[in-house]
């Protein structure tokens, strides 16, 4: 049975965890959807591990449309969810335009990275039909910002505000939630403060879902790894294996540890 916003949902509800992987292309598609991975994100990390860029910010709506037609001519019944690349969601007019692409190239959901301001764009998206993610926390895009990928949420009063953010655009018509590397209590209290299901990544072992970087997984990312990555490559010893391996470990609350976490 093809995974729907319903089937996150209900494990919501049930309090049962579902697991997320990027894949950028139809084979691995196949492969993480054949593995039991609930979601398929095409996410923009691709700017890093398949262009080689040190930031996401380069990578374009063509690239985005590019790659979530790939996956979804390889993908078997995950849910596919597709980034909207740095400033395509600007304006109202240009999210609207550019989700249209991303839906029509095969995505069933689209994340965008931000805050307050994009109450009315999500509602906009969402009255029109394009299921909404936002990304909160650690937003890759916003780097410059950040001066470096930094853990967020951190202190009373940066923890209310994405908390009151996260009510904000669910109460817009997000239908899911990502938090980035944010500490584990916060993970835990937005997670309880929304219906929508969360996903969590280096946001503690208390989200609804877990989302990793399939080259971060597979072990294959040149250079030092974020605290949020395991390696599942190692005690799986094959790729099938290892996707496996995180598809259980998420099921049964073993991944994310305590050394893959973030402190208040
Ligand atoms: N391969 C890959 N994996 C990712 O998870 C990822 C990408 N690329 N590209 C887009 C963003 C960038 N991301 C990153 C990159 C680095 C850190 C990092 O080094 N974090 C520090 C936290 C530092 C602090 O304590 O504030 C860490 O130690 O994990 C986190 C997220 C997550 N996303
Ligand atoms: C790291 C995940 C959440 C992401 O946004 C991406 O892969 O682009
Ligand atoms: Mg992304």
């Amino acid at each position: 049975m093809a995974v729907t916003i319903n089937t996150l949902r209900e494990r919501k509800q049930n309090n049962e965890t579902f697991s997320v992987l990027t894949a950028y292309d139809a084979t691995f598609a196949q492969r993480v959807s054949e593995a039991g991975v609930d979601v398929i994100l095409i996410g923009d990390s691709l700017g890093m591990v398949l262009q080689g860029h040190d930031s996401t910010l380069p990578v374009s709506m063509n690239d985005m449309c590019y790659h979530t037609r790939a996956v979804a001519n390889g993908n078997k019944g995950a849910l596919i969810m597709a980034d909207m690349p740095f400033m395509s969601y600007g304006s109202t007019d240009a999210a609207l335009k550019n989700a249209a692409k991303l839906m029509r190239a095969g995505a069933q959901m689209v994340k965008l990275e931000g805050t307050d301001w994009m109450e009315d764009t999500i509602k906009a998206l969402s009255d029109r039909g394009v299921p909404v993610c936002a990304h909160l926390g650690l937003t890759p895009q916003f780097v410059n910002k950040f001066g470096g990928y930094k853990v967020q949420g951190r202190g009373d009063a940066q923890a209310e505000a994405m908390v009151k953010h996260a009510r904000l655009l669910e109460a817009a018509g997000a239908d899911m939630i990502l938090l980035e590397c944010v500490p584990s209590e916060l993970g835990k209290r937005i997670t309880e403060a929304v219906s929508a299901p969360v996903i969590g990544i280096g946001a503690g072992p208390d989200t609804d879902g877990q989302v990793l970087v399939l080259h971060d997984m597979l072990g294959v990312t040149p250079g030092r790894r974020p605290r949020f990555v395991k390696n599942f490559m190692e005690e799986a010893g094959s790729v099938q294996g290892a996707l496996e391996a995180y598809v259980a470990a998420v099921r049964e609350r073993r991944f994310p540890s305590e050394e893959h976490t973030f402190k208040a």
